[in-house]
């Protein structure tokens, strides 16, 4: 049967939060945390795609309902998820404004990716962006007509954060009242850099929303946490099919496991997410930290390594004796970074998640943008080590790894080197590759010297 409200006696809940960014990863985490709120049927959400309109296509005509499939090591656990009540494109500029600023919305997230946001090394808004740089200008000028909302139709800034300033220059005007913002990408302090950015945008667009967002805009920190990988859609389709007899074109599958820690407040209201897990902390950073260095850490060290051992998945890659090795060691260097946890338990549920055979969880959709990705998950804990006079053995040797399988091509080179210049990762290729990640390691002459070692024996491996 065709999924659809009506045919499931499924209710729709009134929107109260608007999502940017509609992937996998917001349906098996935010979206099913607000399904299992204590107050469900209070919370709907309008959710926006990012890039394309191929969730529209396939979540508008079931009334945005879809399957989550909870693939576990021994079985597949399938649920209709009746949170999402409407789906929109990400480029109709115009109903994303109407919807932000709606005073019954009370919650914006996003899932925009790691490179949605579109900021420099330094955190701040990447002005060199064509796209950033052409929405400034657009937005000023909106925002400095005389009658900015008789315009707003007309303007449609590009990027994920000009539409977003449009919004909240909507609800401004609307006195619509204060809104949290609740980013839900893998950047550390994801909170602190929407919020800065913000800031740093409206300094440069409008003084009048600047002084709104610092007095009604609430930015919201969060570790978010629930391994959702890339899927064929038609393919688990039929699966659903076959198991519910339910007809649906955008299933979703996940693992068991989920965790979602905030950090903020919400002005406006927000759902009881406690009862289905969620936890509010006074102070994020560990929590993060221990999520993102861990984690994505281990994946993004299995990512570019994993392939050079001939491995696709990071199933299969967490078998193999020499990447199991590299975690352990990795994770041994994060343990002392996180002191305050007891990770025994953590640890060895990680390893379970790992080895999910049955989660597929394809190593080069993972191995993307891998440098950056090395700047804030492993170097962050080398550098702690070394600065308290410690060695970081397991940080070096994660770092050779991801020299070899930037070398094997297996992951992008650094920008402004040459793949030439490392085929042989001598001393100076090293040194050059190190350099890329921080110059402080690059720097220290011990730190080096467990990297070399390191490539030596993975090479030997
Ligand atoms: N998938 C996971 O396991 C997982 C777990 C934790 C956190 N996350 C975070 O969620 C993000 C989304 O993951 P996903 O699995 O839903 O991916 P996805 O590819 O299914 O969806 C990504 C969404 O972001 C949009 N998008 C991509 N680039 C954009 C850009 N430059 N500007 C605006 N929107 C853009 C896409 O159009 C799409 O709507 C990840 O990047 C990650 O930071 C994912
Ligand atoms: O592209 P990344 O490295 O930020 O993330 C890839 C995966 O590691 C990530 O999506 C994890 O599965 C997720 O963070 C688990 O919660």
């Amino acid at each position: 049967m065709r999924l659809s409200r009506a045919a499931a006696g499924v209710p729709t809940p009134p929107e109260r939060i608007v999502h940017l960014g509609l992937g996998a990863f917001h349906r098996a985490h935010q979206a099913w945390y607000t399904a299992h709120a204590a107050d469900a049927d209070e919370w709907g959400i309008a959710a926006f795609t990012g890039r394309s309109r191929d969730l529209v296509d396939r979540l508008g005509p079931q009334d945005g309902l879809y399957t989550l499939v909870e693939r576990a090591a021994d079985g597949d656990r399938f649920e209709l998820i009746p949170s999402i009540v409407r789906v929109e494109a990400g480029d109709d500029v115009p109903a994303f404004v109407t919807a932000v600023a709606d005073p019954q919305v009370a919650i914006l997230t996003l899932t925009i990716t790691e490179s949605g946001y579109r900021l420099s090394a330094d955190g701040t808004p990447d002005l060199e962006d064509e796209a950033v740089a052409s929405d400034v200008e657009l937005l000023r000028n909106a925002f400095t007509r005389d009658a900015p909302g008789d315009t707003t139709d007309a303007v449609r800034p590009a990027t994920a954060l000009g539409r977003v300033l449009l919004a909240l220059d909507a609800r401004r005007r609307t006195g619509a009242g204060p809104i949290a913002l609740v980013p839900c990408d893998n950047l550390p302090d994801n909170g602190g850099l929407l919020g800065r950015a913000l800031a740093d945008l409206t300094g440069r667009t409008s003084p009048d929303l600047a002084a709104w967002l610092a007095a009604s805009v609430s930015v919201v920190s969060t570790s978010i946490d629930r391994i959702t990988p890339a899927i064929d859609a038609d393919a688990e389709s039929h699966a659903v099919l076959e198991a519910t007899g339910w007809l649906d074109a955008a299933p979703v599958v996940t693992e068991p496991f989920s965790d979602w820690v905030l950090e903020g407040d919400f002005p406006a209201g927000r759902p009881d997410w406690e009862p289905a897990g969620a936890r509010f902390v006074d102070e994020i950073a560990p929590w993060e930290n221990r999520k993102l260095w861990m984690l994505n850490g281990a994946h993004t060290v299995l990512a570019t390594f994993g392939q050079t051992r001939g491995h696709t998945v990071v199933s299969a890659a967490i078998e193999d004796p020499v990447c199991r090795d590299l975690v352990e060691a990795l994770w041994d260097d994060d343990a002392r970074q996180l002191p305050g946890f007891d990770l025994a338990d953590y640890r060895a549920a990680l390893l379970e998640r790992f080895r999910n055979p049955r989660i597929e969880h394809r190593l080069a959709q993972i191995a993307q943008d891998s440098t950056t990705k090395m700047r804030l998950r492993i170097v962050p804990v080398a550098l702690g080590r070394l600065a308290s006079g410690h060695e970081a053995p397991g940080c070096a040797a994660a770092i050779a790894a991801w020299m070899l399988g930037v070398r094997a091509g297996w992951a992008p080179v650094p920008d402004g080197i040459d793949q030439p210049a490392i085929a042989d990762l001598d001393a100076s290729a090293r040194n050059t590759l190190l350099a890329a990640l921080d110059a402080r390691l690059a720097d220290d002459a011990g730190f080096a010297a467990h990297v070399a070692d390191a490539v030596a024996a993975l090479e030997a491996s």
